[in-house]
């Protein structure tokens, strides 16, 4: 099942465990805005190069819409040159709206510190899964050092995370002892892991599965703080940014579970109906509704 479809799935679950009316049910589900975009380049040796973009912009009920940038793997798939392309599209995308608006470095986030980018955004995704994973820890009476965690993937999220678990004394499967994993928890790093028919199979074997939605969450948290520092004009120091988003990802776990208890729901419906609501009441608020 695809990314999309399995979303949709999940939001039509919450939809039903929170009794939204059908009206409103439709009017979330659709984006607000598709937006399709072709851009034609002439390459070095005069050659004509076209680039198809897409932007969605789902619901602004709640405030302003934002989200990551996706490229195809195929565009450029040069880990260096792709770190080189990406200051360079920050500075594109900052210098083309301030042209317009002035100075506004908020308009865009995850950027190098030196163009006003955050402390703490390049781990904050990994330091936010850990974070969520010792709000789910404490629920059960443990810490993450009693713990071992076997990590798929070694990018950005993964490294952080196992660096920030090893620094707490948690202990990190390699490729001899991952064969040992019998895994009572699921913490989601990436975004959409777990097929909904693989999320029923492992919920039946009792299986605890922090849902990616909120558990990778502390990127786009750390890029909010970064839009915050730049309307105020004002750099927190790392110390601070940390501190927030612990605040936050712990905060989100118990709004969680106090869902979660409302609705004898899991964990993954406990963020999506939480989600959802506070969408769905603001948008009734703002009188949205179809
Ligand atoms: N970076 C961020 O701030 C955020 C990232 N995410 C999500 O987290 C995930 C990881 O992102 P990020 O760390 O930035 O990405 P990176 O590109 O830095 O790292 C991805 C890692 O995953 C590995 N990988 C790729 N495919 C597989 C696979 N099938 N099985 C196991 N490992 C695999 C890659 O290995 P190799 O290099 O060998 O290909 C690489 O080590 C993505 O789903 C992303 O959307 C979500 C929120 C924020
Ligand atoms: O930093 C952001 O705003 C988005 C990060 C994110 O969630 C992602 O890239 O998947």
């Amino acid at each position: 099942m695809n990314a999309l479809a399995a979303t949709n799935r999940n939001f039509r679950h919450a939809a039903r465990i929170l009794g939204l009316d059908a009206k409103i049910e439709k009017s979330l589900l659709i984006p607000f805005r598709e937006i399709k975009v072709e851009c034609t380049i002439p390459k070095d040796d005069g050659t004509l190069v076209s680039y198809v973009g897409f932007r969605v912009q789902h619901d602004n009920a709640r405030g302003p819409m934002k989200g990551g940038i996706r490229y195809h793997p195929e565009v450029d798939p040069d880990e260096h040159q792709t770190w080189e392309l990406m200051h360079r599209l920050w500075q594109w995308i900052l210098d083309e709206y301030s042209k317009f608006h002035g100075h506004s470095p908020a308009i865009v986030t995850g950027k190098p510190i030196d163009l006003g980018g955050s402390l703490g955004r390049e781990a904050a995704t990994g330091r936010g899964v850990v974070f969520a994973t010792e709000a789910l820890r404490n629920e059960y009476g443990k810490s993450i050092k009693d713990m071992t965690f076997a990590i798929q993937g070694f990018g950005n999220v993964g490294s952080w995370a196992a660096k920030l678990i090893h620094e707490r004394g948690g202990g990190v499967l390699n490729r001899e002892n991952a064969g040992k994993v019998r895994a009572k928890f699921i913490i989601e790093a990436a975004n959409h892991p777990t097929d909904p028919e693989a999320d029923e199979i492992l919920s039946k074997k009792g299986v605890i599965i922090l849902p990616d939605i909120y558990a990778n969450a502390g990127g786009v948290t750390v890029s909010y703080f970064e839009w915050v520092q730049n309307i105020q004009g004002f750099m927190w120091d790392e110390e601070k940014v940390n501190n927030e988003l612990k605040r936050y990802m712990t905060r989100a776990f118990h709004n969680i579970k106090s869902m979660c208890q409302s609705h004898n729901c899991n964990l993954r419906m406990g963020a999506f109906t939480l989600g959802v609501n506070r969408v769905a009441r603001a948008t009734v608020l703002r009188g949205w509704e179809a």
